[in-house]
């Protein structure tokens, strides 16, 4: 049978899946010794994923692009011979979205398309007490399968256990898309687009492109990363050897497992204190403040009218301080129970994107967006991350994220805009979301 071309599957070839039980191995040794398409991906429930290849690569643009994804999925997910490794080793397909349907490839986002989900060829999955190599493959004998899965598990427990950290890359020079003055008046601009009436809120974002000394070691970064930033999910989507989009995001999309939808507003910032006092005093301030509280409100109610027309409840949280390491924010938790067996893609095509990166009315704030931002968003602030042939998956939003490629990486960060942002305050609150990855480049 002729090769496949990526994204282009012939139904009724079924994805061979073939899953043993391996040593815990440091999964940066794996990534290390692994050509691209290379993928990490790691949430706070304890599971993670390094994995590497493509037995299929999906890729779609413009606006259909969810629902283009999803069929072909449907097709390749349509015949799978697995064995009976456990559930947390099964099949999955990784990757995200671009923030915009309108996205076209331009540096640094070469290599990203509108759409891409990769089902990777091998795979190392780690539980809470256990780790787990899968080799996948299409139009290929059981037994061949079992021979590779046998050759990458002695590859696999040649690993040593724990890898120490790298040196940190180093920073050469940092280039900001949008000076101070520049900024100030972008955020005037749009408090006065607020105040007129045009719309309530929009999220507008920078870049920060940094010139590092030394080649950048993603999955270093990461492993750094989840000392500072336990709380958050920790991702990289590399599809060629050039590039690749990594981040901690703090914000939860959507996880949907059977009928059950977990997801977030996220949205409302400040610093943290020298002191515990100093930090509840700040946690305080941010809760009390009416600017942070219509800012998170718009978007706690936004996810909601998302989710009832999908749904038969909708339960919404109290609203919260989350504490990360460098910064606080609101944080009311949301959770639905669906009408019925939806695809996880479905459920991130409506909420994305959401008023914490986007705004509202939404074609509005894009707009402005469109008008005001002058460094291309790729797929910062967009959904990232897996699902499975149940359509069951976890989606992050992809803040606090890079692009690194050619002995630089860009950074991207945002702040909610609303009638009585202040922009001074606003360009020193988005510095802070600038720092988990920066503090780890230099
Ligand atoms: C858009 C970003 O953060 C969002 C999530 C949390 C808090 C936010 C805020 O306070 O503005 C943003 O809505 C970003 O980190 O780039």
């Amino acid at each position: 049978m002729p090769p496949h071309r990526d994204g282009q599957l012939s139904a009724g070839s079924p994805l061979v899946t073939r899953t043993c039980r391996v040593p815990d191995v440091s999964f940066r040794s794996f990534l290390a010794g692994r050509a691209a398409p290379r993928l990490y991906w790691t949430s706070s429930d304890g599971l993670e994923i390094a994995a590497s290849g493509a037995v299929a690569r999906l890729t779609a643009d413009g606006e259909r692009r969810f629902d283009e994804i999803r069929e072909r999925a449907d097709e390749l997910f349509e015949a799978v011979d697995r064995d009976d490794g456990p559930d947390a080793a099964r099949p999955r397909l990784f990757g995200g979205f671009s923030f915009s349907a309108e996205h076209e490839p331009s540096p640094p986002w070469e290599g990203f398309p509108g759409a891409e989900f990769v089902l990777p060829r091998v795979q190392l999955t780690r539980t809470e007490h256990e780790t787990w190599l899968s080799v996948s493959a299409r139009d290929t004998a059981e037994a061949t399968v079992e021979e590779t899965l046998s050759e990458i598990r002695a590859e696999i427990e040649a690993l040593p256990e724990m890898r120490p950290s790298g040196d940190s890359p180093g920073i050469e020079s940092t280039h900001p898309a949008t000076a101070r003055d520049e900024w100030c008046s972008q955020i005037r601009h749009a408090t006065e687009r607020i105040r007129e009436g045009e719309l309530k809120k929009v999220v507008i974002a920078t870049a920060l492109e940094v010139e590092l000394a030394e080649s950048v070691d993603v999955p270093d970064i990461l492993e750094r990363l989840r000392t500072s930033y336990p709380e958050c999910y920790r991702f990289l989507i590399q599809p060629s050897s050039s590039g690749g989009f990594f981040g901690a995001p703090p914000e939860r999309l959507v996880s949907l497992r059977g009928q059950t939808v977990e997801t977030e507003a996220l949205a409302g910032s400040i610093g943290r204190g020298e002191t515990p006092e100093e930090d509840d005093e700040l946690a305080a301030e941010l809760a009390a403040s009416e600017k942070v509280r219509e800012e998170h409100e718009l978007v706690a109610k936004t996810i909601r009218e998302g989710l009832e027309p999908l749904a038969s409840s909708v339960t919404v949280g109290d609203r919260r301080c989350k504490r990360l390491s460098n910064i606080q924010h609101l944080q009311t938790p949301i959770s639905a129970e669906l009408d019925c067996d939806e695809h996880v893609l479905s459920v991130v095509e409506a909420l994305h994107p959401t008023p914490a990166v986007g705004g509202l009315p939404l074609a509005d704030a894009m707009r402005t967006i469109r008008e005001t931002e002058r460094f291309d968003r790729g797929w910062y602030a967009s959904p990232v991350g897996w699902f499975d042939a149940d359509g069951d998956g976890e989606f992050a939003v992809g803040l606090r994220s890079g692009v690194a490629g050619d002995g630089r990486v860009t950074l991207f960060a945002g702040n909610g805009i609303v009638a009585d942002s202040d922009p001074e305050a606003e360009w020193d609150e988005v510095q802070l979301k600038f720092l988990p990855i920066l503090n780890e480049l230099e």
